[in-house]
This record gives structure tokens, C-alpha cells and sequence, in this order.
């Protein structure tokens, strides 16, 4: 293996794996910490995909070592922390804490970190992360649940997260290229160990970036920081030339998509796919709370109109009823009765079987990866910048396509399975 990447939710790993495998390197996600680096499967990268955004920052860092010991143990040469490209933090962690941790197991003195995704509309200059054309603290990421991103200023968001000290390297060192940038990096941390926020504009500071991290055994970001990692292998000689995409073969099967996402971006694509005539069913946490909304009501419906043509059962909501949920039922619980329900409604449909299944959302994806008793993904082709077809390689025999909520075109849903055919 050449490099580990940890990663702190479902759907990002999905995301850093697919700009690898784009890149050229066989990469597979495990979900969950493996238990050993024996269990890893042989790769050029494998991306440990965690559930650690959110939760406390001690346990973020136990288990981000736990990770970076296992995939030290199958030979990695580098480590990449992978988180959002939104910067998903609070003061309290979880990024600077898991940084400030690996880097003392490494025993490194710099790092990066680098949230840009070009792409996708994240770009960072003189220090400040912008989601389009809106400042961070002025995008729907200030209202987000549970980290609301309020301050756009990267250098300070990161330095109420860490005691090491925070720095920047701006775009105008990037410009000149990969040996002033390391540098740049070399002489922030000359006194002291120091993490320096990279900006980056365009992919072509992505790969600079990347490539004066050549040899270097951490570094942190979105999944825009990994774009030139895999030339800097292949310019070492451990990589072999980029090939052609290797074939993806989707099971033969019945096709359906789960949302659970309320995020702008799935709104539409629900939006979306009603407008195309997609068969749908709508989920009210409420109702499912009451009991009077059961995974077997989903799977009633769903049974006879399964087959090539998908349907869609949905949770997807406006933010106004997802508030009203939420006082109703408490936003951890609504949360938690959704997710199980869909998770069940997913092992239906696999038992029903369906192998071609969308799912919109992290954490539902989390459940209903968990609920088919996948460990292991293989990565696929890209459907959006972001969001790659994958193959369960245990568990369920199953096509999955696990989309971030904030991720993909309004036709993602209809575009993602009529690829298969
Ligand atoms: N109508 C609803 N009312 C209340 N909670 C809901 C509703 N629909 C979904 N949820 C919950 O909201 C959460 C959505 O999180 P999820 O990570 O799946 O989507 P996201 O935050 O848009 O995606 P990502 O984490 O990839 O950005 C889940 O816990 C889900 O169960
Ligand atoms: O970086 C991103 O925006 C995504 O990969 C993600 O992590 C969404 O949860």
C-alpha cells in the first residue's frame, strides 16, 4: 500500500477514494476502523471511512490513531486525514485535535490543510474558504445542525480547534510552484510545529500543493488535497502509469434510491426525479414515531412496482417540517427513527432484490451500509464530481452509490442508475 487515508464520514471516504481511483490507483474503503492491518485488503490506497466528524474530539482521535496505526501496519508511506470540503468543525474539534494528533504519531513538524474542491465549488484564498461565489459564513453551512461553519477565516477556525500553531501559505507562493510551497511550509514550522492552511483556487494548485507533500508523511484536507498525490508515487516508481478505468460490472437486479438527506441539493434531485415520474414514498418521522409507519408499509408498496425502473422512498424535507420533527420528536431521535427505518427498508430490498441502490446522505448511508452488512467497497466510476458508483465487495451483493448530501446535479438520481445500463 502506498497511502492510508482516514476518513471521518461515509460518503467523504467514497469521495477522496473515487479522486484516487480517477487518478489512477486501485483504492478500496473500509467502513469502520479495520481490526487489524492484516484485514486490508491489497490496494495502492485504502480509505478508512469513520463516523467521526461530530462526535467527541477524544474519541475522533482515538480512533483516527487506531486507523493510522492499521494502515501504517500494511505499509502505508503517507497518511491523508480526509475531512469536509465545508471544513465541518466546531472550537471543540474534530479537525485540529485528530491533526495535532497524527502529527505527533508521525512525528512530523508541518502539515497542511486544504479544504478546496474546485469542482465543487470550494476554493480557498488568502485563507478564507468560499462554497461558490458565497463566503463559508455566508453559505448555507452557517446553519448547519451541528457545525455551524460562522467564520470564513480558516487560519482562525483551525487555531481555537489546536495548541500548534496555525499558518497560511497563499496562493501567490503556490503559483511558483511545488519547491517554494515546500519552503513556504518548511520555514512556517521553523520555530515551532505549525499546520498550515493551503489556499487553492484551481485544481492546478491542488496538484502543487500535493506534490511539495511528495515524500511527506501527513497531510490533511478535502479530497481536492489528494488530486496530485498518486503522480508524486508514480514519479518515485510505485505507481504504474494510468491506465484506462478499470471495467464496473453492477449486478444484474431491481434498481430503487433512499434519501435521507434533507440538504438543498437532494431536495431538488427528489424534485427532480417527481418530475420524471419516478414512483415515490414519503416518510414522516412522526408517523413512524406514532408506529404507524413501519418498514413493512415501505416494502408493501414498494414489492410490486420493483424492477428495472426505480422507485424512490424518501425523508427528504423542507427545513420548516424538519424543524417541526425535530421539536416534536428531538433532532437526535427523529434522526435516529429515519435512518433505522430506511436501513430496514434497504435489507427489504435487498431480500426483494434489488442491487442497483442510490443513497443520499452520509449518515443514512452510514445505516443503510451497516444495515446490508458491508465492510468493504470497491470504487466505480464517477456519476458527479464527488459521488462514484461502488461494489459492495461483502455483504450484500450490491451496486451502491453513496451521494453527500450538498453533492450532485439535480438529475443525480435518474443520471446515476440509467449509467448501469
Ligand atoms: N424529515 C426529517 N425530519 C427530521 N430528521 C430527518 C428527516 N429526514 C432525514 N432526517 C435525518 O437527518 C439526517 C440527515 O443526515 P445525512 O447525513 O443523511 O444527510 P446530509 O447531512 O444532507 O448529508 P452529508 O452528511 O453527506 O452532508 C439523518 O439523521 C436523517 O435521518
Ligand atoms: O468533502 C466533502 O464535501 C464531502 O466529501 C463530505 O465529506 C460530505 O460529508
Amino acid at each position: 500500500m502506498l497511502l492510508g487515508v482516514i476518513a471521518d464520514d461515509l460518503t467523504g471516504a467514497t469521495d477522496v477514494a473515487l479522486m484516487l481511483a480517477r487518478e489512477g490507483m486501485r483504492v478500496v474503503q473500509t467502513v469502520g476502523v479495520p481490526a487489524s492491518a492484516q484485514a486490508l485488503p491489497e490496494a495502492d490506497a485504502v480509505v478508512v471511512s469513520m463516523k467521526s466528524r461530530t462526535n467527541p474530539a477524544a474519541e475522533a482521535v482515538d480512533w483516527s490513531l487506531a486507523a493510522c496505526d492499521a494502515l501504517l501496519g500494511a505499509g502505508a508511506r503517507q497518511i491523508l486525514f480526509k475531512y469536509c470540503s465545508t471544513f465541518d468543525s466546531t472550537d471543540a474539534g474534530n479537525i485540529g485535535p485528530v491533526a495535532e494528533a497524527l502529527m505527533k504519531r508521525l512525528g512530523v513538524g508541518w502539515t497542511v490543510a486544504c479544504p478546496a474542491f474546485p469542482a465543487n465549488g470550494r476554493s480557498v484564498y488568502q485563507g478564507h474558504l468560499f462554497v461558490g461565489a458565497q463566503l463559508l459564513s455566508d453559505s448555507p453551512m452557517k446553519d448547519h445542525p451541528l457545525t455551524p461553519m460562522r467564520d470564513s477565516n480558516l487560519v482562525r477556525v483551525l487555531q481555537r480547534q489546536t495548541a500548534v500553531k496555525v499558518g497560511l501559505v497563499t496562493v501567490s507562493t503556490i503559483e511558483q510552484g511545488a519547491a517554494a510551497t515546500r519552503k513556504a511550509f518548511e520555514s512556517l514550522a521553523a520555530e515551532a510545529p505549525c499546520i498550515a492552511i493551503g489556499d487553492a483556487i484551481l485544481d492546478a494548485h491542488l496538484r502543487v500543493l500535493g506534490e511539495a507533500f511528495a515524500g511527506e508523511k501527513l497531510l490533511t484536507g478535502g479530497s481536492g488535497i489528494a488530486l496530485g498525490l498518486p503522480d508524486n508515487f508514480r514519479r518515485a516508481g510505485l505507481l504504474e502509469p494510468k491506465g484506462a478505468p478499470r471495467p464496473f460490472h453492477a449486478p444484474a437486479g431491481k434498481t430503487a434510491i433512499l434519501a435521507g438527506s434533507c440538504s438543498a441539493a437532494t431536495r431538488g434531485q427528489v424534485a427532480d426525479a417527481v418530475s420524471k415520474g419516478v414512483e415515490t414514498f414519503a416518510l414522516d418521522p412522526v408517523a413512524i414515531a406514532a408506529g404507524r409507519l413501519t418498514p413493512d408499509h415501505v416494502l408493501d408498496w414498494a414489492g410490486p412496482r420493483l424492477g428495472a425502473r426505480p422507485v424512490l422512498v424518501y425523508s427528504t424535507a423542507e427545513p420548516e417540517a424538519v424543524k417541526a420533527a425535530q421539536d416534536k420528536l428531538g433532532r437526535d431521535a427523529a434522526g435516529a427513527l429515519v435512518e433505522r427505518l430506511l436501513a430496514e427498508v434497504a435489507q427489504g430490498f435487498a431480500a426483494a432484490g434489488v442491487t442497483r441502490l442510490v443513497v443520499a446522505g452520509g449518515e443514512t448511508s452510514g445505516a443503510v451500509v451497516g444495515a446490508l452488512g458491508v465492510s468493504m467497497l470497491e470504487i466505480g466510476p464517477e456519476i458527479d464530481p464527488g459521488v462514484p458508483w461502488t461494489l459492495a465487495a461483502d455483504g450484500a451483493s450490491m451496486a451502491l452509490a453513496l451521494k453527500s448530501g450538498n453533492f450532485g446535479a439535480p438529475d443525480f438520481f435518474t443520471k446515476a442508475l440509467a449509467m448501469l445500463d
